[in-house]
């Protein structure tokens, strides 16, 4: 152990949208907090706090304010939905405000509170070009070159869409990481198994890039939902169970609506020798 230890501590929010959970903070002003040593660390159920993403709330010229998404292994991501769901909820009952602007690194987003107490975000418009998705190479985006012919839409992230009969009999944990580790995927992607069910809803199960199974992810719904639709199987709002709850998507002129819940876990504060250890 350094016997120099830094005073430095560090506070943050723990929140959840059906499941998919993160850990919020605070570089609003001249230093930037995070790192990708800091995320992993953070993001270590065991050794750390624990999260699907990390959420890094930084200044913005453009919009309310701008949110940077890490994924538990330390990468990068241009969108979380959910976890853009929670920061605007949060952040609207700090200010009072009905609506937030979010600047991201794929557009900047609109976040609005519903009379229900759910958030609604407009994720932008879906990225359909090959070159936008990213993939390696110029294929027919609907029907990949894949075991199963999936679909390929971007949120500002990447995303495969396979549809299957029933999602509960997929080796998600066996063809998730397979999948995200493609060479069609130049950025690797996120992983999405969906059943048409009877009744016009989907059933979801999602692999995320850079974090594995996780109970819900709101970029993915909204990529299933265009990709559903574009396949002619839904119409452009339908509404999406994943394992850890429900998600209303609305794929609109001005883009794709994900309607959801948010919950407000815990605060808490990062000492300052875990801090030193774990940079
Ligand atoms: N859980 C998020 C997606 C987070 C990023 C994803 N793992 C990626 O790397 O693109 C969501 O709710 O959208």
């Amino acid at each position: 152990m350094n016997s120099a230890v830094s005073d430095q501590t560090l506070p943050f929010v723990k929140m959840h949208g059906l499941g998919n959970d993160f850990v919020i903070v605070e570089s609003r002003g001249p230093e930037r907090r995070v790192s990708p040593q800091l995320a992993r660390a953070l993001g270590d159920r065991n050794f750390g706090v624990g999260f699907d993403q990390l959420a890094e709330l930084r200044d913005s010229d453009r919009a309310d304010l701008r949110l940077e998404f890490w994924n538990s292994d330390g990468t990068l991501s241009g969108a979380c939905g959910n976890a853009t769901r929670c920061v605007a909820a949060r952040e609207m009952n700090r200010t009072g405000q009905d609506s937030l602007t979010i600047e991201t690194a794929h557009s900047v987003l609109l976040a609005v509170r519903c009379p229900d107490g759910r958030v609604s975000v407009n994720m932008g418009q879906p990225q359909r070009a090959w070159q936008d998705i990213p993939l390696a190479r110029d294929v027919d985006t609907l029907a990949l070159p894949l075991e199963g012919h999936p679909a390929a839409i971007g949120m500002g992230n990447p995303h495969c869409i396979r549809v299957v009969n029933d999602v509960t009999t997929v080796a998600l944990t066996e063809l998730g990481p397979r999948i995200e580790h493609d060479p069609l995927f130049p950025q690797r992607t996120n992983v999405e198994f969906v059943e048409i069910r009877s009744d016009g809803t989907l059933r979801l199960r999602v692999w995320e890039r850079g974090a594995g199974v996780t109970l819900a992810c709101g970029s993915g719904a909204c990529a299933t939902a265009v990709a559903t639709h574009l396949l002619g199987l839904t119409p452009r709002a339908v509404d999406i169970e994943m394992d850890g709850g429900w998600l209303s998507i609305d794929w609109r002129e001005d883009g794709v609506w994900m309607t959801g819940p948010t919950a407000h876990v815990f605060d808490g504060t990062l000492n300052a020798d875990w801090l030193q250890a774990a940079q």
